[in-house]
């Protein structure tokens, strides 16, 4: 048997529905031949932002109106995009683990980040708040990739430091909100904030096709005129074709029915997984389990040191990663134990058996 996949960096698009997809992709080009004969707007298309407004004022009651709305070719694009943006000194306090894409690009320009531990909360106020930043970077909806929900109770605290400082921004990354098998979807941040201190991103990869490449981002009025001024000269980056037939998908109700079909798909393979994960670990593993996401981290007790697993899922061909690719700065390893980052987008059914059975090759038990 070829490569099994335990990586978090997957969806499934075997049930992806290619045919309608093709349907409003012919729609756009029908309807848009105009519009795709020129530049699009520098934010993208307007119905293209109306809609995806729309979208997210529903699902996660982000207030916005569509001139709010930047859209880019990934998040990490509109992020650099906005920090080019920036007119005040601007210093980073960022979750640890957290997203290293994110960490690298804004070291690599030369923003000073400062990590802050995570509690049981998220992002830790009192850190939080030594770390003298004036921008956080926070996923509260599912912290990446602990996978912490952040409760109200943490949020409401975010925003009061917000409002101490009127330089003072909270970058809420809403990834991976479209997933959650048990709870309701807590509101956005966004939505608590009453004083245009929260830049909300999201995006499709996880939901359509990562490969398209269809991310946004919300920005307060005050950071859009910054945002508009400095990048007057920029073309929209994302495809206007694809953003026209997303516009339609998402019109006609296509996306919402495979988001929630996926919701159900996902939750009954992560189900099967986590059982049989217990069943063969036993009390070697913790898992925490977190119904959300398209992944979750299990801690084994082993001696094996990290190298030596990664190398060994190598051997035994099963793509795993582990919280090395997270832990932003050096962290002393917990002795005896180690903790990977199990993802179940891209694993069939038929192989949760045999990819655990590697695993355990891995991990040594
Ligand atoms: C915290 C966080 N925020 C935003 C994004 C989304 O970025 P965007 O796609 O540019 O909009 C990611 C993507 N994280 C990515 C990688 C995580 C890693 O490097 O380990 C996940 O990657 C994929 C997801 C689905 C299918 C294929 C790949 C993010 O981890």
């Amino acid at each position: 048997k070829g490569w099994l996949s335990l990586s978090h960096m997957a969806s499934d698009i075997t049930k992806f529905p290619f045919k309608s997809w093709i349907k409003c992709q012919q729609k756009a080009i029908n309807q848009h031949k105009q519009e795709l004969s020129e530049f699009p707007h520098p934010q993208g298309p307007f119905i293209v932002r109306k809609t995806i407004a729309r979208m997210i004022t529903l699902s996660r009651g982000v207030v916005c109106e569509p001139e709010q709305v930047v859209i880019g070719a990934g998040t990490q694009l509109l992020i650099r995009q906005l920090m080019e943006s920036k007119t005040e000194k601007t210093r980073i306090a960022m979750e640890n683990p957290g997203y290293s894409r994110f960490y690298t690009l804004l070291k690599n320009m030369e923003f000073p980040v400062q990590l802050v531990d995570l509690d049981n909360k998220g992002m830790n106020i009192e850190r939080a708040e030594q770390s003298k930043a004036n921008l956080l970077f926070v996923t509260p909806s599912h912290q990446f990739p602990t996978g912490k929900i952040m409760p109200i109770s943490r949020r409401i605290e975010l925003l009061n430091w917000s409002l101490q400082n009127n330089d003072r921004y909270i970058l809420e990354d809403d990834y991976d909100s479209e997933f959650k098998y048990e709870t309701d979807n807590i509101p956005s941040l966004q939505s608590l904030d009453r004083n245009q201190r929260v830049i909300y991103t999201g995006t499709f990869s996880k939901t359509i096709l990562p490969g398209l490449r269809i991310s946004y981002m919300v920005l307060p009025p005050k950071l859009l005129r910054d945002y508009q001024n400095h990048h007057q000269h920029l073309i929209q980056n994302s495809n206007a074709l694809a953003l026209y037939t997303l516009h339609y998908f998402i019109q006609t109700g296509e996306y919402d029915r495979h988001v929630k079909r996926m919701n159900h798909y996902y939750k009954v393979k992560r189900k099967k997984l986590v059982t049989y994960l217990r069943s063969y670990f036993k009390h070697t593993i913790s898992i925490e389990d977190i119904p959300a996401g398209l992944h979750f981290v299990a801690t084994f007790k082993t001696e094996k040191r990290y190298e030596e697993v990664e190398t060994h899922a190598k051997k035994e061909k099963l793509e795993i990663y582990s919280m090395r690719r997270f832990m932003l700065q050096h962290q002393p390893k917990q002795p005896g134990k180690i903790k990977l980052i199990i993802g179940f987008a891209n694993l069939q059914d038929e192989d949760i058996e045999e990819a655990v059975n590697r695993l355990g090759k891995c991990v040594g038990i």
